[in-house]
């Protein structure tokens, strides 16, 4: 078989071999497919054999397929890497907070997480996870992350552009920029948080295909669910094939600074039932607090510590954790 036609038979796969392809040989009409089964459950590896052997099995010159599955090492720091996207339909929900305490939260639940501060044009993961000044270090052509004191690994453009600069780089320079960080030496970490820049335009779109995350969580406050600004991000990653962890209500609910209660000006579950109307799953609701917007601003994210805000978040990771698990 030669090259070409091999090349002709990998874009017959279906999407999700395509990416966990490692090798394809066709000898005597038997077509041989290896796929990294690392991450997947029973079930999942069934669906992904089966949707191989239906789409070779109709090739012509291929009489059998038998496909194999990699099984993952166990303890020796196989894991698969979970890509999670962070998204909004527009700026200013709190989609980087929520974010920065996400990975924290994930971080202080035990698992190893890096994150990528995908919005080249307003980073802002350095000042949230107190990383502000730290330069990364490249080795072997790859950039080594900068440690927080969250137990988060992070990158982000304000780490690579001269402090107190406007990043005024071309579409292609950010592009580079993006691409470098999201190829970054993540080595251990088992769940990369990528704060996706705000909105449902074509970088996003571009960004979702070349690093196709495993899962997506919607940052959107109540307002938004009702226009539609949300259903407009959960549509962003239906078309790009992301499954959508869930739905977080920030900014829901307004905590007096005075007295500590809440009010909720715009109801309580309104948002919670419009995202499941939407076949969203719903994560959780984080209150209006000024606390939260002071100690983000003090690079101590609310979620590294024992405040009143603390278990929404570690609420919220433990549904993400929980999607992670799920068979
Ligand atoms: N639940 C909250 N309570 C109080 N302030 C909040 C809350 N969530 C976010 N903020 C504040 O709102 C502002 C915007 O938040 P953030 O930068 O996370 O939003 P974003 O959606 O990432 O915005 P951008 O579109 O600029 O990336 C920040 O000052 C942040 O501290």
């Amino acid at each position: 078989m030669s090259g070409n036609e091999v090349e002709m038979m990998k874009a017959r796969l279906p999407a999700p071999a395509q990416e966990r392809l490692q090798s394809l040989r066709l000898a005597d009409g038997r077509a041989t497919v290896v796929l990294d089964s690392s991450g997947l459950a029973a079930g999942e590896r069934e669906v992904l054999e089966e949707s191989v052997r239906e789409a070779l099995s109709r090739e012509s010159g291929i009489s059998d397929v038998r496909v194999a599955m990699t099984a993952e090492r166990e303890g020796q720091g196989a894991r698969r890497k979970r890509i999670i996207a962070v998204g909004s339909g527009k700026g200013g929900v709190g989609k980087s907070t929520v974010s920065a305490n996400l990975a924290v939260a994930l971080a202080r639940a035990g698992h190893k997480v890096g994150l990528v501060d995908a919005d080249i044009y307003g980073p802002s993961q350095a000042r949230l996870l107190g990383t502000e000044g730290q330069r990364p270090v490249a080795r072997d052509k790859k950039l080594i992350p900068v440690e927080s004191r969250w137990g988060v690994s992070v990158l982000s453009m304000a780490h690579l552009a001269e402090p107190g600069q406007a990043i005024a780089w071309r579409g292609p320079m950010a592009g580079n920029a993006l691409v470098q960080m999201l190829e970054g030496d993540w080595t251990g970490v088992d769940v990369l948080i990528v704060d996706l820049p705000p909105g449902t335009g074509d970088i996003q779109l571009t960004m979702l295909q070349r690093f196709k995350p495993d899962g997506a969580v919607i940052v959107s406050t109540p307002q938004d669910l009702a226009l539609l600004d949300a259903t407009r991000a959960i549509a962003l990653f239906d078309k790009g094939g992301v499954p959508v962890i869930g739905l977080v209500e920030n900014m829901a609910g307004y905590v007096c600074p005075h007295c500590g209660e809440t009010s909720d000006p715009f109801g309580i579950g309104g948002a919670q039932a419009a995202a499941e109307e939407r076949g969203c799953p719903f994560l959780g609701r984080i209150p209006l607090d000024i606390s939260i917007r002071r100690e983000s601003d003090e690079g101590v994210p609310p979620a590294a510590g024992d405040g009143p805000r603390a278990p929404a978040f570690a609420a919220i990771a433990a549904g993400v954790t929980a999607w992670m698990n799920a068979p």
